[in-house]
């Protein structure tokens, strides 16, 4: 795990066969192989002119027909009045708001270091791919996604806007499998039955909460929660959701929820990983679940293993919708959710399995070593 790439080929190619990241869609400086390729490309073009002016003729409307066909497509696209609840690269102007500076996580690793005559002929993105670590695949670390593990009595059909497979990250979205009653009933239960802090600096509501037997608080960004342990309520309401993660049974379930409250459109959270070592995320599969509650807002992804700094993944999450990390994503990604101008309250419960207890908390007997 945690392997550092040592050559750009194979990095490239790691990085090629992993998701839609815009990095991934730039090309890296030719290697052999791919000098090859476009040589057989070059041949083609060749064998094709070869075959006289007919041909070129026909291959001239066909390709005629091909761009008003696309132009069409394009069109109606623009035209559809279905608006997307996920999506990747920064098309929906996910740059508002940046600028907002760093509230958690650690100090990325120093990087390796290339010699100067490599650095004057690669572009940034192959730089990026080259400092990118990769990590062992999901099949060897036995990773199976939540979303796979939906198949008993509550099938859901998951969607996946993050699959690095490279680096083992991933992001699920499910659209709220409640109904709007029961949605409601949530978001009052946890307005009503939670004593949201307010600590100085944090543009949001916040509460920590854990499961019985742990009093682990949650120290990030200078701030630290104190924890309060799972109310009735929240018992129900992990009763309602979980199965729809794939966890059934109460034992399979998250120890630890970060409870957040978006008063309005103003409140965000800002670029951070959760990746604190309670969680362990930075060297081991960790996940994250989270229910969103009251009105949409926009979740945002991006790559801490390259300069762009916009997002590359994002997902409108609404009234009861459901959206997990998984994987590596906390060592990997960082991921936000930026002021917007929309009106109205959000609660969003975000669940985790805290895995290395504080020396001082019971639980920690429990923990393997
Ligand atoms: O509100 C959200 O959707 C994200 C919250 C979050 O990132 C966190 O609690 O760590
Ligand atoms: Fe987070």
């Amino acid at each position: 795990m945690g392997k550092t790439a040592t050559s750009i080929s194979s990095t490239s190619s790691s990085t090629s066969s992993s998701s839609s990241h815009p990095a991934r869609k730039r090309k890296l400086p030719k290697t052999k192989a791919s000098e090859s390729s476009s040589d057989t490309s070059a041949a083609k073009r060749r064998r094709s002119s070869s075959k006289g002016k007919g041909a070129a003729k026909r291959s001239k409307s066909k390709s005629r027909k091909r761009r008003s066909k696309s132009r069409r497509r394009s069109k109606s696209a623009r035209r559809s009045p279905i608006r997307p609840v996920w999506g990747r690269g920064s098309e929906r102007g996910s740059e508002r708001g940046s600028g907002i500076s760093r509230v958690r996580g650690s100090e990325r690793g120093s990087e390796p270091k290339l010699p100067s005559y490599a650095l004057a002929h690669i572009s940034q993105a192959a730089l990026d791919a080259y400092q990118a670590p990769t990590e062992e695949p999901r099949c060897k670390t036995g990773l199976v996604l939540l979303g796979d593990l939906c198949q008993g009595p509550k099938v859901a059909r998951w969607t996946y806007i993050l699959k690095d497979e490279a680096r083992r990250c991933f992001a699920g979205y499910l659209k709220s499998p409640f109904s709007k009653e029961q949605c409601f009933q949530f978001y009052k239960t946890a307005y009503d039955g939670t004593s949201w802090k307010r600590p100085r600096d944090m543009p949001r509501g916040t509460a920590w909460m854990v499961a019985k037997g742990c009093t682990c608080s949650y120290r990030y960004g200078g701030h630290e929660m104190e924890p309060e342990e799972y109310p009735p309520w929240m018992l129900e309401i992990m009763r309602a959701a979980m199965p729809f993660f794939g966890l059934e049974q109460a034992a399979e379930w998250p120890n630890s929820c970060n409870l957040n409250l978006y008063d309005t459109g103003g409140s965000s959270v800002a670029w951070h990983a959760d990746d604190e070592a309670l969680f362990n995320g930075k060297f081991q599969d960790a996940r994250i679940l989270s229910l969103s509650l009251g009105v949409q807002r926009t979740f945002e992804l991006r790559p801490n293993f390259q300069s762009d700094s916009k997002a590359s993944e994002w997902m409108n999450l609404g009234d009861g919708d459901l959206c997990t990390m998984e994987g590596m994503a906390q060592k990997h990604y960082e991921h936000r959710v930026p002021p917007s101008n929309v009106e109205g309250p959000r609660i969003n419960l975000t669940w985790r399995w805290t895995v290395r207890h504080t020396p001082r908390c019971p639980a920690r007997r429990m923990q393997p070593d």
